[in-house]
C-alpha cells in the first residue's frame, strides 16, 4: 500500500466548508485504490492570525514541507483588510507559502463541462466544447517585486515593481510549451510587451525557446486583445502562458466560460510537495451558508492525484464522478440553470462522493 500525507490548510470563508468535502472524497479514493492518506490540518491566513498572530505559523510552513502535497481552501477577508501590508493573509501567508515552497508554475484548466452549456454567461456556440489551460508564473512578476510607500509634499507615493528574470521566464515557457506538446499544440504568450521591459524579456525569451519545440505553434498576444478574446471566441486557445498578475486576472475571467469561478480548479507545481487549491477566493459573501460550490476544490483534489501522487485513474474517477452528479441535475446556488436541483456545499461533495465505489 502506498502512504501519502497531506497538508491540510481551510484557512478561511468558505475554506471551512469545500475543504472537507475535498479530503472525505480523497478518504474514498483512497479505500477504492488502497493509498493510505494521512491528512495533517493546519492553519493559515486570517485563522492563524486570530488564533497565533501570525498569517503563517512556522509550524504550518514545517507541516506543509514534511507533507506529500497541500490542500488549500481560501485565505482573507475583510477582518483582515485593514492589517499592514507584510500581516494581510494574501501577502503575509499565501504569497510567501507559495514561494518557500518554490511552485513557480500555476495550472489552471478550463474546462466547460456539456451539463453546465447554459450555465455559462456567454453564448452556447461561443463556449460550447472550451478546453483550455492557463499557465501562470506564480513565483515572480509584480506581486513579488519591491513595494514601498512614501510621504510626498502633497500626499503618497506607492510603488510596485515587475521584475522578471531570463531563468525564470524559461522555466515557466518550457513548462508550456511541454504542456501544448502534450494538448493540441498551440502556445499563446501573454504579455504587454508594447510597454512593458519585462514584457519585452517574456516574449524574447518565448521567441527563442521556440526554436526547441518545432512541433507546437506559438503566438503572442497583449494581455488586454487576451482578455477580449477569452470572451469573444475562447475555442482558439489551447494553452496560455503568462505573468502572474495577468493569469490571475485572466483565470477569474475565464472561470465564466466554465460556468462559475466555482467550477476552477488550480494547481501550483515546480517544488518538491505541489499545492492544489480552487482558483477563487474565501467569498466572504456567502461563508458560512452552506452556498459555495466546492468543485473546484474536489477538482483541484483530482489535480493533485494526478501531478503530485501520478494516479491518473483515481483523478480521473473524481472527474467523472462530478461530470455524473452533474448530469443528474444537481447544482449549487452559483451555478443555477433551469429545471435543476439547488443543493449545498456539504450535498454536492455527499453527491460526488457517492459517486466513487
Ligand atoms: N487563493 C486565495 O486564497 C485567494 C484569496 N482571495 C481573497 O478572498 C477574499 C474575497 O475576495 P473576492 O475578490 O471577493 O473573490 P472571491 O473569489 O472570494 O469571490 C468572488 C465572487 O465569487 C463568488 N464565489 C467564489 N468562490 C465561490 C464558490 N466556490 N462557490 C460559489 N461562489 C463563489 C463569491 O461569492 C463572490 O461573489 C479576499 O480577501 C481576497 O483577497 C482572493 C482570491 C484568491
Ligand atoms: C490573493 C492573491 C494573492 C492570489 C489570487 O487571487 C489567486 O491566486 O488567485
Ligand atoms: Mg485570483
Amino acid at each position: 500500500m502506498v502512504k501519502y500525507t497531506i497538508a491540510v490548510l481551510p484557512g478561511d470563508g468558505i475554506g471551512s466548508e469545500i475543504v472537507p468535502p475535498a479530503v472525505n472524497i480523497l478518504k474514498k479514493i483512497g479505500i477504492k485504490y488502497d493509498i493510505a492518506f494521512e491528512f495533517k490540518e493546519a492553519l493559515i491566513g486570517g485563522a492563524a492570525l486570530d488564533a497565533v498572530g501570525v498569517p503563517l505559523p512556522e509550524d504550518t510552513l514545517k507541516v506543509c514541507h514534511q507533507s506529500d502535497a497541500v490542500l488549500l481552501g481560501a485565505i482573507g477577508g475583510p477582518k483582515w483588510d485593514t492589517l499592514p501590508t507584510h500581516l494581510r493573509p494574501e501577502v503575509g501567508a499565501l504569497l510567501p507559502l507559495r514561494k518557500d515552497l518554490a511552485l513557480y508554475a500555476n495550472i489552471r484548466p478550463v474546462i466547460l463541462y456539456p451539463e453546465l452549456v447554459s450555465a455559462s454567461t456567454l453564448k452556447e456556440e461561443v463556449v460550447s466544447g472550451t478546453d483550455l489551460v492557463v499557465i501562470r508564473e506564480l513565483t515572480g512578476g509584480l506581486y513579488f517585486g519591491e513595494k514601498k510607500r512614501e510621504k510626498t509634499a502633497t500626499g503618497e507615493r506607492a510603488v510596485d515593481t515587475l521584475v522578471y528574470t531570463t531563468e525564470e521566464i524559461e522555466r515557466i515557457a518550457r513548462l508550456a510549451f511541454e504542456t501544448a506538446r502534450g494538448r493540441r499544440k498551440k502556445l499563446t504568450s501573454v504579455d504587454k510587451a508594447n510597454v512593458l521591459e519585462s514584457g519585452r524579456l517574456w516574449r524574447e525569451t518565448l521567441s527563442r525557446l521556440a526554436a526547441a519545440y518545432p512541433d507546437v505553434e506559438l503566438e503572442h498576444m497583449y494581455v488586454d486583445n487576451c482578455a477580449m478574446q477569452l470572451v469573444r471566441a475562447p475555442k482558439q486557445f489551447d494553452v496560455i502562458v503568462t505573468e502572474n498578475t495577468f493569469g490571475d486576472i485572466l483565470t477569474d475571467q475565464a472561470s465564466m466560460i466554465s460556468g462559475s469561478i466555482g467550477m476552477l480548479p488550480s494547481a501550483s507545481i515546480g517544488g518538491q510537495v505541489g499545492l492544489y487549491e480552487p482558483s477563487h477566493g474565501s467569498a466572504p459573501d456567502i461563508a458560512g451558508q452552506d452556498k459555495a460550490n466546492p468543485l473546484a476544490t474536489i477538482l483541484s483534489a483530482a489535480m493533485m492525484l494526478e501531478y503530485s501522487f501520478k494516479q491518473v485513474q483515481a483523478a480521473e474517477d473524481i472527474k467523472q464522478a462530478v461530470a455524473s452528479v452533474l448530469n443528474k441535475g444537481y447544482r449549487t446556488g452559483d451555478l443555477v440553470q433551469e429545471g435543476k436541483m439547488v443543493v449545498g456545499t456539504q450535498e454536492m461533495g455527499n453527491l460526488v462522493a457517492g459517486e466513487i465505489v
